[in-house]
């Protein structure tokens, strides 16, 4: 029987994260932490004994840079990769290359979190969850997990909200359960599905 494999992993720190900067589909890179990160998650999926025969990733830099480094670690460079911007960042419109602390000053700590952590309130010119869903939802159901659910061993190397919208589908969580569900940098998520697509185990690779 094959094994429904499915890894999800946040990015490594970004050159903006360390800023403190909303960054969306803006572009930076990954710091040396950022590196660091990516090469750990990458030795800790080797210590699981996993390979991959896929790997999805986003159009924006500091996720391909992980998931580079990330194969390298498994020695794996060259997987067939495919890259798509349904997988971006959740775009944060007129708040991108703002300071999230500046921006809490402004508009104080609560609409903040709305904006960040909500479901369906998008901060303004930009995507909510819900619309970040929208479009990582049916990349997800059309075009990666047909091939899980073959037994392609599949690794998505994305961003927080992109995978937060679709770890809330995966995992079945409400609009006010996935509000509190943070992603680290860097962290592995090793997903195994039944056949009907559902979650029958989950192992998450912190710390
Ligand atoms: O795009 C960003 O600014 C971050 O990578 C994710 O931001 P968040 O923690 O505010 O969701």
């Amino acid at each position: 029987m094959s094994e429904r494999l499915l890894v999800l992993v946040r990015h490594g720190q970004s050159e903006w994260n360390l800023k403190n900067l909303f960054t969306g589909w803006k572009d930076p890179d990954l710091t040396e932490l950022g590196v660091k990160e990516a090469t750990e998650a990458g030795r800790k999926l080797k210590a699981q004994g996993l390979v991959f025969d896929v790997a999805y990733t986003s159009v924006l830099t500091r996720a391909q840079h992980t998931l580079d480094l990330i194969l390298g670690e498994l020695d794996q460079k060259g997987l067939p990769t495919s890259k798509d911007l349904a997988l971006n960042e959740r775009d944060y419109g007129d708040l991108s290359g703002l300071n999230k602390d500046d921006a809490r000053k402004k508009w104080g700590e609560d609409q903040v979190l709305i904006w960040r952590r909500s479901y369906d309130v998008p901060p303004p010119g930009g995507e909510s969850l819900k619309d970040t869903l929208a479009r990582a939802l049916p990349y997800y159901v059309q075009e990666i997990l047909p091939g899980v659910l073959n037994g392609k061993r599949t690794l998505v190397a994305a961003h927080g909200n992109s995978l937060r919208a679709l770890i809330m589908v995966l995992e079945k969580l409400s609009p006010e359960g996935i509000l509190k569900r943070e992603l680290a940098t860097g962290v592995p998520i090793i997903y195994r599905l039944n056949a009907d697509s559902t979650v029958a185990s989950k192992l998450d690779l912190a710390g």
